[in-house]
């Protein structure tokens, strides 16, 4: 039996999860967190069984390693040869890549040259598929990119009002992210509103640690809300989303803790939102409970958080001349029914209205009241399994 292995790398953390194609059946999966941190959370799920082990874990290419090995070990395969197909998420593809692709030294050398439209990523991606190719050689390997879905948006929505030269020159622009799923749950979705995806108009709401916020119309994103990189849009866990460029030159010349530019974008990226305005943590689990303890800061930071999804929703409402349907996903998405109830709570001039009852429910529920003119579902995502198909069709 041949298995397919879908690899999501985040800047911090390393998803995965090995099928059996065509049938798309699940036979492991796992999650490093904190990877480059103390205490990494290795967990690993097979046979109904869940193994989980703390202990430092530096970077990706240990933590692919660690995985192999755990496979093995565990038995979740013989042999190495079993695997004979890995889907790897790219956040960055950039304008030269706009549909999942075979990898090729070329190919993961040309990954690693778009580091700069995703720092936090591509580096991170790039290294694991340099770890599995070193351990399964004759694997076919397949990079599925965050931005491809993107690529439908209209020339005036991702240019941005600065000289032509940094566009035509540079490809300064808005690329998004989260493409794969902000595709996935637009389907499912359609599927849920009883319509072809070609006559919905959704807008998707991919709230994790990184989040972003896409109107798609007739099955194609038409607008994102992440730019040029992930730090673009809505307020994350440790990114500030957007703000006033004129800023960076301000906060550079008046805090000695930032000596350059690449210093400020660093504390925008990894010291800002939840965690910046809080001073808690970027996680929502701990803001949740900083508010209920009635920590001003995390009532703040939970605040702003909302007011930044509740205004995109707006301009997106805007941008689609309406919407059938908004779609909450991803871990805060799917997990935090009180974010959701803070951002659709005063929309109801546009005909949004919450069952609150129904909010309080997991799994792909529909969560908005029956005489609500625009629906609002729950569903979770799945990049994995979309990683996998597109690996299926390549191989
Ligand atoms: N039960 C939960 N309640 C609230 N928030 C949660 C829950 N579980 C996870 N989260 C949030 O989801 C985030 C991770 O989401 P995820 O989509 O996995 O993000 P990423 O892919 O960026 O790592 C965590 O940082 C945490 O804030
Ligand atoms: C692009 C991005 O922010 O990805 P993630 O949410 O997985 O960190
Ligand atoms: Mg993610």
């Amino acid at each position: 039996m041949t298995k397919t292995l879908a690899v999501n790398a985040g800047s911090s953390s390393l998803k995965w999860q090995l099928y059996e194609m065509p049938e798309e059946k699940v036979v492991a999966k796992g999650l490093i967190e904190r990877i480059g941190l103390k205490d990494s959370i290795f967990t690993t799920k097979f046979d109904g069984e869940k193994y989980e082990q703390i202990l430092d874990i530096v970077n990706h290419t240990q933590a692919v390693k660690m995985v192999l090995e755990d496979m093995q070990r565990l038995n979740i395969i013989k042999e190495f040869s079993e695997i004979t197909g890995i889907g790897h998420r790219v956040v960055a593809g950039g304008e030269l890549f706009k549909e999942s692709t075979r990898l090729t030294p070329e190919v993961v050398k040309q990954i690693e040259e778009l580091s700069p439209y995703a720092p936090l990523h591509n580096p991170a991606e790039a290294d694991c598929m340099h770890a599995f190719e070193e351990v399964l050689p004759d694997a076919v390997g397949v990079a599925v990119f965050d931005t491809a879905f993107h690529t439908t948006m209209p020339e005036k929505a991702y240019r941005y009002p600065v000289p032509n030269k940094y566009y035509d020159e540079l490809k300064v622009r808005k690329y998004g992210a989260h493409g794969t799923s902000h595709m996935f749950v637009s389907q499912e979705a359609a599927k849920l509103l009883g319509k072809p995806v070609e006559e919905t108009k959704i807008i998707t709401c991919h709230i994790g640690n990184g989040a972003s916020i896409t109107a798609v119309k007739g099955g194609k994103s038409v607008d994102t809300s992440m730019g040029f990189t992930p730090l673009g849009g809505i307020m994350m866990g440790t990114r500030s989303g957007e703000l006033d460029p004129s800023v960076l030159p301000f906060i550079i010349a008046n805090d000695p803790e930032l000596k350059d530019a690449q210093d400020a974008i660093d504390m925008l990226n990894k010291k800002s939102g939840l965690a910046g305005i809080s001073e808690i943590s970027s996680d929502m689990r701990d803001i949740r409970d900083g508010r209920k303890a009635g920590n001003p800061k995390a009532i703040l930071a939970f605040d702003m958080y909302c007011d930044r999804i509740q205004k995109y929703i707006g301009q997106y409402l805007a941008v689609l001349n309406g919407a059938d349907a908004i779609v909450f996903t991803a871990g805060i998405g799917e997990n935090a029914e009180y974010m959701r109830e803070g951002v659709l709570d005063g929309l109801d001039w546009f005909g949004i209205k919450l069952d609150k009852e129904a909010n309080n429910t997991y799994g792909t529920t529909e969560i908005s009241a029956a005489d609500s003119r625009v629906k609002v579902f729950v569903i979770p995502t799945d990049e994995e399994l979309v990683i996998a198909r597109d690996v299926e069709l390549l191989k």
